[in-house]
């Protein structure tokens, strides 16, 4: 494992310290004789392999960190997955590492202090950080297992198993708090001609720009999930009928009106048809979806890329 760090003394002339080279010249914590360190180490190895949750191995490194150096900020950064975990302040003096072991990349972490670090202090830090990597890598690829379960791999919004987690939730909170519910079916028109006329990338293509589209005529809010195929439901809590047809109708009039770049060849004319439903009293997730789909239906019957309600 080799971690390209860069500690930064702000205050003095910038610095490259390699902990590999540093470690060979250093005297490892045993070597040092240094019986606090090897019972450090054993400490955190112990605690950070409790937990898969990211936060939690940042927090927990950086209280232990403290009895070896004190510092008084830690973050953690994977740009990659877009997590960025902090602890304490961020001060002017930093170490930062880059942690990888060949080719794989498990971010970026920098401590940081009011004062300036010293040589021996880099280095044992450095050598604490072999025991951050690993329970972060293993934290980072659960989350990432968690994320696929619940995502569709084509379009990024929710899949299926979400919906009906989502649709469980929201249905509860309706008959609970007495709230308005509504959802959106949605159907791309005539998907199979433009499968066949262009071909399944391009077919592949259009579903993401219409999850895309749809994504950004919605409220933070509201959520999208694709039901399979070329279907879609939209899932908007505090909502009414009324208003449900309206962001609806909003989100047909931006997929007609886009204009995909798909290419020289294919200039395919993308319609939707769209069933509002309102959550009602009596209706569960399985009846409160079937209602969308036959006003969907009925969408399609009427001449397709419309809005219906029942
Ligand atoms: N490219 C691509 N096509 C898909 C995917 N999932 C389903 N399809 C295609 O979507 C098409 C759906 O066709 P139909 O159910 O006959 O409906 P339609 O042609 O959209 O016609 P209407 O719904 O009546 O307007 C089929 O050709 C499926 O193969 C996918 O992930 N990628």
């Amino acid at each position: 494992m080799a971690y390209q760090s860069t500690p930064e003394q702000l205050s003095s002339k910038r610095k490259k310290v390699t902990p590999l080279e540093s470690r060979r010249t250093a005297k490892s914590p045993t070597e040092r004789g240094s019986a606090f360190l090897q019972e450090l180490r054993l400490r955190i190895s112990s605690l950070l392999q409790t937990t898969l949750d990211a936060e939690r191995i940042v927090d927990y490194f950086y209280q232990e960190v403290q009895s070896a150096v004190a510092v008084d900020g830690l973050s953690y950064r994977h740009e990659v997955a877009a997590v960025e975990i902090r602890q304490g302040m961020r001060e002017k003096h930093r170490a930062h590492y880059r942690l990888s072991t060949n080719e794989d990349y498990f971010g970026e972490i920098e401590f940081t202090r009011r004062h300036r670090f010293s040589e021996n202090e880099l280095i044992k830090l450095e050598s604490l950080l072999d025991l951050f990597v690993y329970p972060m890598r293993n934290a980072m690829a659960y989350q990432e297992a968690l994320r696929c379960a619940v995502t569709d791999p084509l379009t990024g919004v929710g899949n299926r198993l979400s919906l009906s987690n989502a649709l469980r939730r929201e249905l509860e909170l309706c008959r609970r708090y007495d709230q308005q519910l509504s959802v959106l079916l949605m159907d791309i028109d005539r998907f199979k001609s433009v499968n066949d006329l262009y071909g399944h990338s391009v077919g592949d293509q259009i579903l993401q720009s219409v999850a895309q589209i749809t994504r950004r005529s919605l409220r933070d809010a509201d959520s999208i999930y694709r039901m399979g195929g070329e279907e879609f439901l939209v899932l908007m809590a505090n909502t009414s009928l009324a208003d449900a047809r309206l962001i609806g109708e909003r989100i047909r009039v931006n997929i007609a009106q886009s204009d995909l770049d798909l290419g020289p060849e294919a200039k395919p004319d993308i319609t939707v048809s769209i069933g509002a439903a309102e959550y009602q009293d009596g209706l569960n997730p399985d009846t409160l979806v079937q209602a969308a789909d036959q006003a969907m239906y009925k969408a399609k019957r009427n001449g397709r890329n419309q809005v219906q309600v029942l």
